[in-house]
């Protein structure tokens, strides 16, 4: 089964052309890194794959449901700039929100298993004994491994992560790459990011997001692509390999 099919999407805010005829499978079990520059739709495609967004035109499903329908299935890691780190909530409080049922009553409280699974997860994620710190109290790696947790929680089969290494040196980024692919064995990860140099060993496939789907494959891209996506040469490391695809940035010279 396909974890997700984007057919022919467009979607638009107003005036706007967001996303224009994507047609994208992500099979079950995949490793997906979908890179674009700055407005080039990634968010808005997370949004459509979420059910946040209905498309303007086209369909999408999800493990063969509609994204309203599939939202359990789905766990979500927003970028971590945009998540009140000042919240007064310990590490605990904020990864059993994965928990919370889609429908809260009054007397929700969670279960015993709750705790148990949750807890777990944590030590998976090497932060069991960060469990009663602040969440104001963690550095960036830390933090991100706890909105990783949070998703987890939900026993998501499918990991949805927005510029997952955004704020992180690059030793967590290691880290969270590493364990990326560790919990790819389980489920279908999907992240998006517009910084093309961590692409890695780790993804399997790359999608090219520019309005329009402009590759979807292999991790190994070659110069005109990237120009065309990005409109300026980049850097890329594809199969953990570091190598320049061209020689300058078009900005960077007077
Ligand atoms: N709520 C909105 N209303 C109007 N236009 C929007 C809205 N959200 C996004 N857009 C526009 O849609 C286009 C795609 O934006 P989107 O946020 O999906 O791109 P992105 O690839 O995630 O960008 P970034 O890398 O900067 O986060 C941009 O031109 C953006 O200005």
């Amino acid at each position: 089964m396909n974890a997700i099919e984007c057919n022919q999407v467009s979607v638009w805010y107003d005036d706007v052309c967001a996303l224009e005829d994507v047609t994208l499978t992500v099979p079950e079990g995949d490793f997906l890194g979908i890179i674009g520059p700055n407005g080039g739709g990634k968010s808005t495609l997370l949004k459509s794959i979420l059910g946040l967004l209905s498309p303007s035109k086209g369909s999408i499903s999800i493990f063969g449901r509609s994204p309203a329908e599939a939202s359990r299935l789905i766990g979500y890691v927003p970028q971590f700039s945009r998540f009140d780190r000042h919240f007064p909530a310990s590490v605990l409080d904020v990864a059993l929100m994965g928990r919370l049922p889609s429908r809260l009553s009054a007397f929700f409280s969670y279960s015993n298993r709750d705790r148990q699974f949750v807890e777990d997860v944590l030590e998976q994620l090497d932060i069991g004994d960060l469990k009663n710190r602040q969440i104001g109290q963690l550095s960036g790696g830390q933090m991100q491994r706890v909105l990783i947790a949070r998703a987890l929680a939900a026993e998501p089969k499918l990991l949805l992560l927005d510029e997952p290494t955004a704020s992180v040196d690059s030793r967590s980024k290691e880290q969270i790459y590493g364990l990326l692919k560790e919990l790819n064995r389980k489920l279908t990860v999907v992240i998006v990011t517009h910084d093309v140099g961590v692409i890695s060993s780790h993804i399997r496939t790359i999608a090219c997001l520019n309005q329009r789907l402009h590759y979807h494959g292999e991790t190994e891209l070659n110069d005109q692509l990237v120009e065309r996506v990005f409109g300026c040469p980049v850097e890329i490391i594809a199969h953990g390999v570091p190598h320049r695809v061209l020689k300058y940035h078009g900005e960077d010279i007077a």
